[in-house]
């Protein structure tokens, strides 16, 4: 069913810098420069390493682009009367608000506050729900970028066995809609399923967002498998590792994402795709 060359490692980096060659290419003939803003709130290590490289990457490609830094202990009362102030800043077309944020914040308040035009993570319940509806939106970056993944891999969606580990509202969900949109036959696995490996090992495209190190073993591919690995953990060591074993589960799929050098790049492209997107359709130029 599914049909990449075997034993293919798919390279996130260099799918995602054509993506981003593309989208600089497109910005270059505006006339006007798409706006985002991404706040961080706090000081979170791994955080301060997103925002840099989305920032890096969005300048690059000729967004107006800017990080706006909030201490740790800013009252949520405070963010919202910023996004309010994004919202109504003709110059800004997408708002990203880093997570996780700090215990006092609610991110589903911050969510909904973000107007859903220039909501380009796609978190806003308006976004969800026209994902869910299959009307035009923005679309949560890093499911796009796996779908993007999928098919510069070859792999063949319509009617493919897709299992999704993972039930989280800015991956795993979205992630089945997609799927779903391209005709898989879809499970959604998660912490509750009664056979996990079993489940895994009955799909021919595996996407991984459990968020537990190497927690899928390479007996749980099928042979011939398509496996995206969405995890992004840090060990003990330093080292960063995904969800998937990967060593062991190479051995029997037919492609497979690497981590660091997979999906993350892809979250980081989508981002601006989807500024580009929110800034063409908020200024009338529909793509
Ligand atoms: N508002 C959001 N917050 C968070 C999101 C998100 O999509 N929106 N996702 C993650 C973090 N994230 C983007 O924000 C992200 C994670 C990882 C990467 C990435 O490129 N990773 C590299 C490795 C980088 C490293 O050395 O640590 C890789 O996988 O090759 C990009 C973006 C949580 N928060």
């Amino acid at each position: 069913m599914t049909s990449p060359p075997p034993g293919q490692i798919i390279d996130g980096k260099a799918v995602a810098e054509r993506l981003r060659g593309r989208l600089a290419a497109r910005i270059a003939t505006l006339p006007f420069r798409p706006g985002l803003r991404v706040v961080r709130v706090g000081d979170d290590p791994a955080s301060g390493v997103y925002v840099r490289n989305k920032d890096r990457a969005a300048a690059a490609a000729g967004f107006d682009s800017a990080t706006i830094q909030l201490p740790a202990e800013t009252r949520e009362a405070d963010l919202l009367t910023l996004i309010e102030a994004l919202n109504l800043d003709p110059a800004v077309d997408g708002i990203l608000v880093q997570l996780p944020l700090p215990p006092q914040i609610r991110p589903d308040m911050v969510i909904a506050a973000i107007d859903p035009a220039k909501d380009v993570d796609g978190f806003h319940a308006v976004n969800a729900g026209r994902l869910a509806t299959r009307q035009p939106g923005l679309v949560p970056c890093t499911p796009k970028g796996v779908m993007h993944l999928l098919r510069e891999a070859g792999a063949k969606l319509a009617g493919a066995r897709a299992v999704v580990l993972g039930r989280s509202m800015i991956v795993g969900r979205p992630m089945a809609q997609l799927l779903l949109d391209a005709d898989c036959t879809v499970t959604i696995a998660h912490s509750r399923t009664r056979d996990l490996a079993a489940e895994c090992r009955r799909a021919e495209i595996l996407v991984a967002a459990v968020g537990r190190p190497e927690m899928v073993r390479g007996d749980w591919i099928g042979d011939g498998a398509v496996v995206i690995d969405v995890g992004i953990n840090r060990t003990p060591q330093g080292r960063l590792v995904g969800d998937v074993a990967f060593a062991e589960a190479a051995v029997r799929a037919a492609a497979i994402t690497p981590v660091p050098g997979g999906v993350g790049p892809m979250t980081i492209a989508c981002l601006l795709e989807n500024t580009l997107e929110a800034a063409l359709r908020r200024r009338g130029a529909v793509t």
